[in-house]
């Protein structure tokens, strides 16, 4: 008899997890799994870990106690495994401000060694509804037109995961409505996308797991 397929590690795996900034607990002893192939939805009010736990799986803060698994990865041991894996869209958006949204698409696909750099950004930013302002400098986007910039960029890079900061924020009808079919192609694609938002009729269509925090636990939603 063949022996079974070993299983897929958890996209994501917190074990007794917390995070404390001064005298803060925003995270407290939280445990949890999320299977491989299943999008997360993250809820809660205003400062009760999101965005925090976000970024201990973006690997852009290291938890004070317990340990962060990203598909079978260390987050603290095996970070630069983890990095190649996920991609972050969060509040600060890390744009070249002084080019246009084409030349930031345009230095992305170059690094990323993509054939037709020119007609890939070109694409991108039709699909994200930024084509009328290609030729201003990012400096002068509104918030709206940086989230849309921000989602491109990080289809552009194809992760294995979406790490989602409220990326509904800031846009209007017609961006909320590009970022849900966004969130549908990179799903159908494949990748496992981690969804932070306020806006939890959308979040509940787009995500077959929901994670509740409350001052940093764990609850029921
Ligand atoms: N750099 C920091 N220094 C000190 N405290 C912080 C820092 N970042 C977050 N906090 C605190 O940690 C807690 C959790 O914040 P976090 O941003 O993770 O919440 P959130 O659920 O994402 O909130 P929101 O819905 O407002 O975005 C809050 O009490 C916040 O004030």
């Amino acid at each position: 008899m063949d022996a079974p397929a070993p299983a897929s590690p958890p996209a994501i795996a917190l074990h007794d997890v917390s995070k404390r900034y001064g005298r803060h607990w925003a995270l407290a002893r939280l445990t949890y799994s999320l299977p491989a192939g299943r999008s997360l939805l993250l809820t809660g009010h205003n400062g009760s870990g999101k965005t925090t736990l976000l970024r201990l799986v973006a690997t852009a803060l290291s938890p004070t106690a317990g340990r962060v698994e990203v598909l079978g990865r260390n987050t603290v041991s095996d970070t630069n495994a983890v990095r190649q894996e996920v991609a972050l869209l969060s509040h600060a958006s890390f744009l070249y401000e002084d080019l246009t949204a084409h030349q930031n698409l345009v230095v992305l696909a170059r690094l990323l060694d993509l054939p037709s750099p020119k007609d890939v950004a070109d694409q991108l930013l039709t699909r994200v509804g930024l084509t009328r302002r290609t030729e201003s400098p990012v400096r002068q986007f509104s918030a709206g037109m940086r989230k849309r910039l921000a989602i491109a960029r990080l289809v552009m890079k194809k992760p294995a995961m979406a790490l989602l900061d409220e990326p509904f924020g800031e846009l209007d009808p017609a961006g909320i409505q590009a970022m849900e079919g966004i969130i549908g192609e990179l799903k159908a694609s494949g990748v496992t996308v981690v969804l932070a938002t306020h806006l939890i009729e959308q979040g509940l269509t787009l995500c077959e797991e929901r994670l509740h925090l409350q001052e940093g636990r764990a609850v029921p939603a």
